[in-house]
């Protein structure tokens, strides 16, 4: 029995992200793009590049991971490049996509004949939280004026938009491309490739996938473009959880159980979003708020309903654990890191990988 706590990826739940995903290419031409700031736990990477077109970065170490760990094409985008990274990144990728005219200009010369491409931010997106939106006030994530980027689309042959954020909803997606259309229309016409970002949530259950793919191929068709898509989430939504053992259980008013990881440490997403992990199923009669066992007074993982009352030893699942968790993972409190595990497609569970105190020690210095 592996010992938690560990993170465990099944292959058979990614592979149904992946089937769809490869069925959108197949019917609208699009291409996706592994988002690697949402997972990059390259274990997996032989099965996810069977069904993916490459990888998309946000920074110098993931465009080096995705050029050697998943075949085909490696964009790189960064929000902003550095001088003494920029060759690397230019060597490391296929294209590469600047966040502003400035960079585009800075680093015009060096990536001569490279295959080029600048962010525009539409301001508009379907993001619920401020911190996430990339068409908040004042944001620094992409050029906005056409006429601006007018002046460099000679310097460029595409174009990246991503305002969506776990958008599951195709009306909103497909009035947010039009609307991109009806302000950028006449300069994606003169380029050759769009990549329409993150964000959408189209592996999910109920998901118009047809519709979806229509509208992609018809704007592909339209402009005469390439379409890539960057999905994080959707590529890996439901692959994973993360399994934990009950510490310890106190009465405080509440029954509350200590589980030996911790929110801040290994799923802070949830935290910084302030929403719940996930444990299914949820419906006993002993409801217990999980903690997490770090000293953060909020370090809860939520409030769940379970059959029986728990035990000391007893182990949880927590949830779709794979989106911004292992990539964020931290060594707060030197709280065990927790393993990666693989449920392997003929059902066995592979270790991959275990943290210990020398990879908590070589973190500092
Ligand atoms: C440029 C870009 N592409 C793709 C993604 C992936 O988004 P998601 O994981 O929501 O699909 C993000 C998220 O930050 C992003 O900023
Ligand atoms: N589950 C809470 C919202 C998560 C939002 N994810 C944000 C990542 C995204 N790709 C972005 O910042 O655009």
């Amino acid at each position: 029995m592996i010992k938690t706590p560990y993170y465990l990826i099944d292959k058979a739940a990614l592979l149904k992200n992946l089937e769809k995903i490869a069925y959108v290419r197949q019917q609208s031409g699009a291409k996706s793009l592994l988002a690697l700031k949402c997972f990059a736990t390259w274990s997996v990477f032989d099965l996810m590049q069977e069904y993916m077109d490459g990888t998309t970065s946000s920074s110098l170490y993931e465009v080096k991971l995705g050029n050697t760990k998943f075949k085909g094409e490696t964009h790189a985008y960064s929000v902003a490049y550095s001088d003494d990274e920029i060759r690397e990144v230019l060597d490391h990728s296929d294209k590469i996509i600047f966040n502003s005219i400035g960079q585009l200009s800075r680093f015009k010369d060096i990536s001569e004949g490279k295959t080029r491409g600048l962010r525009v931010n539409p301001q508009v997106s379907t993001s619920e939280f401020l911190i996430a939106d990339p068409a908040r006030p004042f944001s620094r994530l992409g050029e906005w004026d056409p006429s601006k980027i007018e002046t460099v689309i000679s310097d460029v042959s595409g174009f990246m938009f991503h305002n969506n954020c776990e958008n599951d909803d195709f009306e909103r997606f497909d009035e947010m491309l039009t609307f991109i259309e009806e302000r950028f229309g006449h300069l994606i016409q003169q380029v050759s490739w769009i990549s329409l970002g993150g964000g959408i949530h189209f592996t999910g259950e109920d998901y118009p996938i047809d519709q979806f793919c229509q509208r992609l191929k018809a704007f592909s068709e339209k402009y005469d473009i390439q379409v890539y898509l960057e999905p994080g989430e959707a590529s890996i939504t439901k692959s994973t959880t993360l399994e934990v053992t009950v510490l310890d259980t106190l009465f405080n008013g509440k029954n509350l159980a200590v589980v030996d990881s911790s929110i801040e440490a290994h799923m802070l997403d949830l935290l910084i979003y302030r929403e719940s992990a996930k444990m299914a199923p949820c419906d006993g009669e002993h409801e217990y708020m999980i903690c997490g066992k770090s000293c953060l007074a909020g370090d809860i993982f939520g409030e769940f309903k379970f059959k029986q009352t728990l035990q000391v030893g007893d182990r949880l699942s927590f949830e779709d654990a794979a989106g911004y968790t292992m990539v964020k993972k931290n060594w707060f409190n030197g709280v065990k890191m927790p393993s990666i595990a693989i449920r392997q497609l003929d059902g066995s569970i592979e270790l991959v990988r275990e943290f210990d105190y020398n990879d908590f020690e070589q973190n500092l210095s």
